[in-house]
């Protein structure tokens, strides 16, 4: 991330590339250009010829040797100096030979009108020139430096000596390399403004390269805060925790450094948000996080890791001394009044803490054992914090999990009824089913009841569960009726604690008035070992129940209590024989004694069986043989959703039994 926060037009490699490029480019046309400039310098000066000025008696009546001897005298008598002329000889060769060329010019330039311009001559004379060679012009260009000039003094002088003056012409001509000339006239006008284009152009790219690399960077940084912040606290989420909690554990096995990591988790954070609304139960987190935020240090790290759930690591925590004073700090902060639009909000924390090293060096370990201290406040009454104890044992804190989401389950309603049906084994008729409760947890799937039953009973939050249960059997008979059209029961479960409750008997009337069902639709189902404490009670309300027309039964029958005589005095209607003896009926002689002892006691009493569990034919014979009233099973159907149940032909079950 930190490179990212570094990273310059200089560290971008295309924008590197398109620097170079752009000052390789300047630099080759640089380049190009002065050596085309130099070029045209030399091939102008070899090749532009400059006849500075031509004496027309010069070339009638010249004599080299004499014109040299002349020079030679005239210099040293002007000057002073004797003038040391190598070879006249060779001169002499090389000057007629040129003079030869000059006098062709000049025959030509004779021929000529002098009236006619200097431009027209210079154009004719040109046309002489460009028949010379390179190195015939640059020895004209020599001789006519030196010796024209000389001979000129010559001349004035013979004719000084001999008082006249003789005609002069003067005549400049060049000749001019035009394809040198039109290189330059490009260079000029075209290579420069191609230059400024190209400086312009690429200033245009890298500062649409900039813009774009800004764009991008935003982009990036945009993309990097979703990645690893909280949209809504705007804190480091779960991911970047993790990953400063992973160095965290790495400085403290390389320095010793130590941490304090908190699990912190808002109390009836969904009430708040259910009642007031979720707007409301935004700002909440926000303000919560902010006010966690006042009790720490910028060195300090709170993550948001999803709902109401937050991650603290504490930097340099000694002693639990420190990681307690935040701790206290932070619950007394939260549980100080927020008024968010207009209202009070009254809200508390429960906070886990572990410690890095001491209680754990890897990373889910640590956040584990913080969350199971957390559960553990949420269990003994929230609003605190627990350091992680050995002593907390995972059974223990997977009880406080399971409670928690239990509770959770109930305020949103997360249950569903599966109904399993029961038949009378004589007249296969369908005569009712047996309600059985479902979980369905996000996290852990389908929970078992034989899971989650026991747990809410010793907590309480069966009462709840209860209630929902007789409701939701209330709403859904009239359903099962008219599908089946049979006056068929369904069988209620019931708990230990339902059973010690008035309430119990007022539930199921008010459900029976609010959705119009008749009682005697009614089945509740109590276990054995239900009735070995005050049983007297337990009979009142069984009896209030039967008085309403709701039927009794004893579930799990025989696995339980050892004495039988309560069931003499009992208002009970039904006895279930436990699915374990059913299960090897056939094959066990014991257990097919049981299922026959059971029948035939039920039907001393006036009671009806109904065989649970079964799961065969064979199995389902044998209960025929031994008279067992009723059944149900696998054999026939599972479980099922009420919109499934309803929609099986049951007239075809009862012939599939025959
Ligand atoms: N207080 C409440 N207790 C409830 C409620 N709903 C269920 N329970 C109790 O939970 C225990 C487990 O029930 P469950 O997992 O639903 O299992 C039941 C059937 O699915 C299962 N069954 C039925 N037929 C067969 C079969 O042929 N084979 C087979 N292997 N299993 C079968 O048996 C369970 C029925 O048990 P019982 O209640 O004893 O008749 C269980 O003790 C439920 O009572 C509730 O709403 N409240």
């Amino acid at each position: 991330m930190s490179d990212v926060k570094e990273a310059g037009i200089a560290k971008d490699p295309t924008l590197k590339l398109l620097y170079a490029l752009s000052i390789g480019v300047v630099i080759f046309i640089a380049i190009v250009l002065f050596v085309l400039d130099g070029f045209n310098q030399q091939l102008r000066q070899q090749q532009d010829v400059i006849l500075n000025y031509y004496d027309k008696s010069i070339a009638e009546t010249f004599n080299l040797t004499e014109a040299l001897q002349a020079l030679k005298f005239e210099l040293s008598a002007n000057y002073g100096r004797p003038i040391h002329i190598d070879s006249p000889q060779k001169k002499a060769e090389q000057l007629k030979r040129i003079l030869h060329k000059i006098n062709l010019l000049q025959q030509r330039y004779q021929q000529l009108k002098f009236q006619q311009s200097v431009k027209r001559l210079n154009k004719q004379i040109n046309q002489v020139i460009e028949n010379l060679s390179r190195g015939e012009l640059q020895e004209i260009r020599r001789y006519l430096d030196s010796a024209m000039h000389s001979a000129r003094q010559i001349n004035l002088l013979h004719q000084h000596e001999r008082g006249n003056s003789t005609e002069q012409h003067y005549i400049e001509f060049s000749r001019v390399d035009s394809v040198i000339e039109a290189a330059t006239l490009i260079t000029v006008l075209i290579g420069l403004p191609l230059i400024a284009y190209i400086l312009f152009r690429v200033k245009a790219g890298v500062q649409q390269l900039q813009y774009v690399h800004a764009k991008l960077l935003d982009t990036h940084k945009e993309v990097e805060r979703h990645a690893y912040y909280d949209a809504l606290t705007q804190l480091p989420n779960r991911r970047l925790f993790k990953e400063y909690l992973e160095s965290a554990i790495e400085n403290s096995a390389r320095n010793g450094e130590t941490y304090g990591v908190f699990y912190i988790d808002i109390d009836n954070f969904k009430r708040i948000n259910d009642s007031l609304g979720h707007d409301i139960g935004d700002e909440l987190l926000i303000e919560i996080s902010q006010r966690i935020l006042s009790c720490i240090r910028s060195t300090d790290m709170l993550s948001r890791i999803g709902g109401d759930e937050f991650n603290l690591l504490l930097v340099n925590v000694e002693n639990d001394l420190k990681a307690r004073q935040i701790a206290e700090k932070i619950i007394e902060k939260i549980t100080k009044p927020a008024i968010i639009q207009g209202h009070e909000v009254n809200v508390s924390v429960s906070i886990g803490i572990t410690l890095l090293p001491d209680d754990s060096r890897d990373f889910s370990t640590l956040l584990k054992y913080a969350d199971l201290a957390m559960y553990h406040v949420k269990a003994v009454g929230k609003n605190s914090f627990k350091f992680f104890d050995k002593t907390l044992n995972d059974n223990a804190i997977a009880n406080l999990k399971l409670e928690q989401k239990l509770k959770s389950a109930i305020e949103r309603g997360a249950f569903e009824l599966h109904y399993q049906p029961q038949f009378d084994i004589k007249t296969k008729r369908l005569i009712g089913f047996e309600a059985l409760i479902r979980w369905y947890d996000d996290e852990q799937g389908n929970i078992s009841p034989v899971v989650f039953i026991p747990l809410a009973e010793a907590t309480g939050l069966i009462d709840k569960i209860g209630k929902w249960v007789i409701t939701q059997v209330c709403k859904d008979i009239n359903t099962l009726i008219a599908h089946t059209h049979a006056n068929i029961r369904v069988a209620i479960n019931i708990s230990t604690r339902q059973l010690c409750n008035t309430e119990l008997v007022k539930t199921l009337k008010e459900s029976c008035e609010v959705h119009q069902v008749s009682p005697t639709n009614i089945e509740v189902e109590i276990t054995e070992s239900m009735l070995m404490d005050d049983i007297d009670e337990k009979k009142q309300l069984l009896q209030s129940l039967q008085n309403m027309g709701i039927t009794v039964a004893i579930d799990d029958f025989g696995t339980g209590y050892s004495s039988f005589s309560y069931l003499k005095d009992l208002p009970v209607n039904t006895l279930k024989i436990d699915r374990t003896f059913i299960q090897h009926v056939c094959e066990q002689v014991k257990d097919e004694e049981i299922a026959s002892g059971i029948i035939a006691l039920a039907h001393s009493l006036q009671l009806k069986t109904v065989a649970e569990g079964v799961e065969t034919q064979e199995q389902l014979s044998l209960l025929a043989q031994q008279s067992c009233d009723c059944c149900q099973g696998y054999l026939f159907s599972k479980p099922l959703p009420l919109i499934d149940i309803v929609n099986i032909n049951y007239d075809g079950i009862r012939q599939s039994t025959n």
